[in-house]
């Protein structure tokens, strides 16, 4: 494909257009007075002696971050795998200290090897691939968080997510990060957070969508992007591969300085929008992935041979009565699947959640924290869910309906960004994905062929079977 002609067309498909909603794009531009207090966060300093005794802890290992990790991070082939500490990193004392309160032991590979590239003189920029689940997020917070400088009460880290959601997931990160740190704060431009005409933004650090970031620096002027210093770009390709995301980010760009520090990451690059990515990215330093190391093998894969919706539920049914499944994650290719889903495992008595596209923002956003705090056990939703979304509780992923972009191809990064709702950071987890016809079982093989990984067979009526996957 050519480069200039690499951006996804407007989809037509229903499917396709909850991939990324353009709701949160929508107008959130309008000017109030409301009170925004919930949008922009100072660090508060915590409790510090009580603070340190926990940080010791973690350090002397007392306190269990799970076996499993401890044990990954000590070997050389998995993305968790480090030689380095995090004090090795030369991060400042107040993110070290923010880095130990969240409990974690070492940094991952993705960790060790971009910060010292991000945080190199003079500032270098970054493109850089890593599974999902390995730490991407903590690794450009940090750099943005090192970057900044407190004294200076003027946005100079900028963040964009493709979605409300990821936009706040992140900044609770920051905010976490940072809290040792409180003369930083954080200001959310993403749609609902409506300032006062003519406003100048004190925070240092942004996080927010594209159409509302571009607002706040252009028509708004509630950023003076000259002083813009970091420019993170999270799930990049999915900014760079979907057309309006891709204009957005490609204007507030060119308000920035020219010797503004670009930084993009992603779990998945397709290959024209890594080719894309190196062109608008000056002298990027460059962290890939071979294509056999991008699938995690912690996150076991099968298949269930059915020949209808009504046998897919059935069998998911089944899964659900031979194993305990802290939370699972279900995705269906339409809004349409994922109603008629979440109202029969409702019927079967599941406590069900349903995300879909069509949702308000706002709504989408109580949904998945109602989900984080696991007031409900299956999310059931479409691809607009599929990326960067943390909950460490899923241990199951359900392919309902299996990945295909508009052309009814097999969408082989959404396949990977799905299953990586499980498995993260070294915890175990299962991928199921329901075959329901020829058609399928040849997108199937053609994902297994892409990442040359076998997806294993799984009899649902068998429940040892099922068991026995599950340990
Ligand atoms: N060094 C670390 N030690 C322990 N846990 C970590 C470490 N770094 C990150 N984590 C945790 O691992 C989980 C996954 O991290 P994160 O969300 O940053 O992954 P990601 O690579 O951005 O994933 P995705 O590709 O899905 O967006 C998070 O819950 C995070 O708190």
């Amino acid at each position: 494909m050519a480069t200039d002609s690499w951006a996804l067309a407007v989809d037509e498909q229903e499917a396709a257009a909850e991939s990324v909603s353009p709701r949160e794009e929508t107008d959130d531009s309008e000017v109030s007075s409301q009170n925004n207090a919930l949008f922009f966060t100072s660090f508060p300093t915590e409790d510090r002696a009580a603070q340190s005794l926990l940080n010791k802890l973690i350090r002397s290992n007392l306190v269990d971050t799970t076996n499993q990790v401890e044990v990954l991070q000590r070997d050389p082939t998995s993305p968790l795998y480090s030689v380095k500490s995090f004090e090795e990193l030369r991060l400042k004392p107040q993110l070290l200290q923010g880095v130990y309160a969240m409990g974690f032991n070492r940094p991952s590979k993705i960790q060790e090897n971009a910060l010292p590239m991000m945080l190199a003189e003079p500032p270098q920029n970054l493109i850089a691939q890593s599974q999902s689940g390995t730490g991407k997020t903590a690794a450009f917070v940090l750099a943005m968080l090192s970057r900044v400088e407190p004294g200076n009460k003027y946005p100079q880290c900028l963040c964009l997510s493709p979605t409300y959601e990821l936009a706040l997931q992140t900044g609770k990160v920051i905010e976490q990060m940072g809290k040792f740190h409180p003369e930083l704060s954080l200001a959310y431009a993403v749609r609902g957070n409506k300032l006062e005409r003519g406003q100048k933004i004190s925070e240092q650090i942004v996080i927010g969508t594209p159409g509302t970031v571009l607002d706040w620096c252009s028509k708004l002027k509630f950023i003076d992007p000259k002083k813009i210093k970091v420019f993170v770009l999270d799930e990049a390709d999915v900014m760079i591969a979907t057309q309006g995301h891709q204009d957005q980010s490609i204007r507030i760009q060119r308000m920035l300085p020219r010797d503004c520090q670009m930084l993009l990451f992603s779990a998945t690059f397709e290959d024209s929008v890594w080719k894309f990515a190196q062109k608008v990215v000056p002298d990027p330093n460059i962290i890939k992935l071979k294509r056999e190391e991008e699938t995690l093998d912690t996150i076991k894969q099968y298949y269930v041979l059915c020949n209808n919706r009504d046998e897919k539920f059935q069998a998911l049914c089944n899964i659900y009565g031979a194993i305990t499944i802290a939370q699972a994650m279900i995705f269906c290719h339409t809004r349409k699947t994922a109603g008629w889903l979440a109202g029969e495992l409702s019927k079967e008595g599941h406590q069900v959640a349903l995300l879909s596209g069509e949702m308000m923002v706002e709504q989408r956003a109580a949904v998945i924290e109602r989900f984080r705090e696991g007031k409900e056990k299956v999310l059931v939703t479409t691809n607009v869910c599929a990326r960067g979304i943390d909950v460490e509780q899923v241990s199951v992923v359900i392919n309902f309906d299996l990945p295909v972009d508009k052309d009814g191809n097999p969408d082989n990064e959404t396949y990977l960004h799905r299953i990586g709702r499980t498995g993260r950071f070294g915890k175990r987890g299962l991928a199921v994905n329901m075959v329901d016809s020829k058609h399928s079982m040849n997108i199937l093989n053609r994902i297994q062929e892409h990442f040359n990984k076998k997806i294993e067979k799984l009899d649902t009526d068998d429940l040892d079977e099922i068991e026995k996957i599950a340990n």
